[in-house]
């Protein structure tokens, strides 16, 4: 099978009609290409070379997977299980591909140093992860996590969810903003670039809030500290957001300006929509039976009840989200995992231009 490039989601053509096989395709600015190797017009087509799940599979080379099932229930914590055959499939591949732009990172940062005069820094490598809520984000994420710490290029792998940088629920409600609580204008985007910056330039420790989902709102005493890592992956609904009209009037700095690579994790709106009711009504159980949570009234609703409360909240806030702003930063992202019905991984797109 052939890579194709397409923008993610929309079949457009195959720009590597030459059939040199996985990896032997290439995405064109240009094409299509004519018979003695020239453009023969300038159509724009996708930066990106997309493969499907077998033909991804196939560029793990052999790599052993490291992750036991014991470590893959641990990771999936209360919800769904995770199939191993998808870690070793999807993100097996994955990790070795990141652990292949770790090493050209740190190289190509040399290269910056040797010109400048300078001693090359160590800087962490920074991974956005983004995607609408409940499209499987955090488990993407706390996958990679696991599975890049077992490499040698990376040994130490931090984890930071965007949530933390959500203004505190007060500073939401004098806004009017607390029912777009994960919409781009409900976030400290400031506070966010200000942390990214400082742990690219290499800063000892790095400080980032907090947000709790029991008490659904950041706690005040608490942080989480980053000590030059390795890899620093960021995961959060927003990160591929380009700046507001005010910010880019002030020439501002994007989230994404700070990521060397950057998945979005990608699924049907209709999918999505029943991982979230689904995961709502298993947290009736868990999270909200505890009476610190502040979703605690939830916990005694029938199935009926709880099911229509959920697709209450997904309607009103978690899908128009998704469709105005999560979705359109689609395009930005270096790697596009496209998921079918039960989490499965049925595409790939890898951005080559
Ligand atoms: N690869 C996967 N296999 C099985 N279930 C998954 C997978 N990824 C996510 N899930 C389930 O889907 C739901 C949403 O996932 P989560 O990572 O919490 O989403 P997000 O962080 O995007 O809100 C959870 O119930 C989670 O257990
Ligand atoms: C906390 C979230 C905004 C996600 O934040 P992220 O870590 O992606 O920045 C989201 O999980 C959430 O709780 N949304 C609010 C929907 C509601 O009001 O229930």
């Amino acid at each position: 099978m052939v890579p194709k490039t397409t923008v993610p989601g929309r079949a457009l053509r195959s720009a590597a009609r030459g059939g040199r096989g996985v990896g032997g395709g290439h995405a064109t600015a240009y094409g299509p290409v004519g018979k003695n190797g020239r453009v023969t017009n300038a159509v724009l087509t996708s930066p990106y070379v997309e493969l499907v799940r077998d033909d991804w599979a196939r560029l793990r080379e052999n790599q052993p997977l490291t992750l036991t099932a014991a470590d893959v229930a641990r990771l999936a914590g209360l919800g769904e299980r995770i199939d191993l055959t998808e870690v070793e499939q999807i993100y097996l591949p994955l990790s070795r591909l990141l652990t292949f732009y770790v090493a050209a990172t740190k190289r190509l940062n040399g290269v910056t140093a040797s010109f400048l005069g300078e001693r090359p820094e160590k800087t962490p490598f920074v991974i956005g992860v983004a995607g609408s809520v409940a499209v499987g984000k955090s488990t993407t994420a706390r996958l990679l996590q696991e599975m890049l710490r077992r490499w040698p290029e990376s040994p130490r792998v931090d984890l930071v969810t965007t949530d933390g940088f959500l203004l505190p629920n007060a500073e939401l409600v004098r806004r009017n903003l607390l029912q777009r609580k994960g919409f781009p204008e409900s976030y400290d985007r400031a506070a966010l670039i200000r942390f990214l910056a400082e742990v690219k330039s290499g800063a000892p420790e790095v400080q980032a809030p907090v947000y709790s989902h029991l008490v659904y709102d950041i706690v005040p005493a608490e942080s989480v500290v980053v000590r030059r890592p390795d890899v620093l992956i960021v995961e959060g609904l927003n990160v591929l957001q380009p700046p507001n009209g005010t910010a880019r009037r002030r020439n501002a700095l994007s989230i994404s300006d700070f990521f060397d690579f950057s998945v979005y994790v990608d699924a049907d709106a209709e999918l999505i929509e029943q991982w979230y009711v689904e995961r709502f009504l298993r947290l009736r159980q868990t999270a909200f039976a505890n009476p610190d949570s502040y979703f605690r009234r939830y916990a005694a609703l029938s199935d009926d009840e709880a099911r229509a409360t959920a697709l209450d909240i997904w309607q009103r806030i978690n899908r128009p989200n998704l469709l105005h702003n999560v979705r359109p930063t689609r395009s930005r992202a270096t790697l596009v995992l496209t998921k079918g019905p039960h989490h499965r991984v049925e595409r790939i797109s890898l951005r080559k231009l």
